[in-house]
């Protein structure tokens, strides 16, 4: 995994134990799922309309921001960065029509 991602994940895991006011991931999960769904939606729309305009920066930075907020929601799930990448590795040499047969099972 990125080592980054890693990073960031243990940092998600510590904010469980800091304070809402000292913390913005501290303060997410005080407000609970619905809180951090809403910054999901909001963020991916923001990823929409920054490639609808086309700045190339700007793609990533919103983009980075609702990587962001999934890593949030999957430590307040209790899971983590490796549960999606061991997802994609499995799916990874599938071919597309491979991966939705499976899924219909
Ligand atoms: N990577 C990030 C990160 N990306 C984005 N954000 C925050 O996500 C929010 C994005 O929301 P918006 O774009 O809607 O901006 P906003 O209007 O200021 O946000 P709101 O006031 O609506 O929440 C901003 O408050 C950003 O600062 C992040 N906040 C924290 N991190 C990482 O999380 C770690 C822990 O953060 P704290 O818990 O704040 O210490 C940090 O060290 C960073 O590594």
């Amino acid at each position: 995994m990125s080592e980054i991602l890693r990073q960031l994940a243990d940092v998600l895991e510590q904010r469980k134990q800091q304070s809402a006011e000292k913390s913005y991931v501290a303060s997410l999960y005080a407000k609970g799922l619905d809180t951090i769904l809403k910054k999901i939606g909001e963020e991916a729309t923001e990823t929409v309309i920054a490639a609808k305009g086309g700045d190339k920066q700007q793609i990533v930075y919103e983009t980075a921001d609702l990587w962001f907020h999934c890593m949030v929601l999957l430590a307040q799930q209790g899971l983590g960065p490796d549960d999606v990448l061991n997802e994609l590795q499995r799916r990874f040499g599938l071919s597309g029509i491979e991966e939705k047969a499976q899924r219909q099972k």
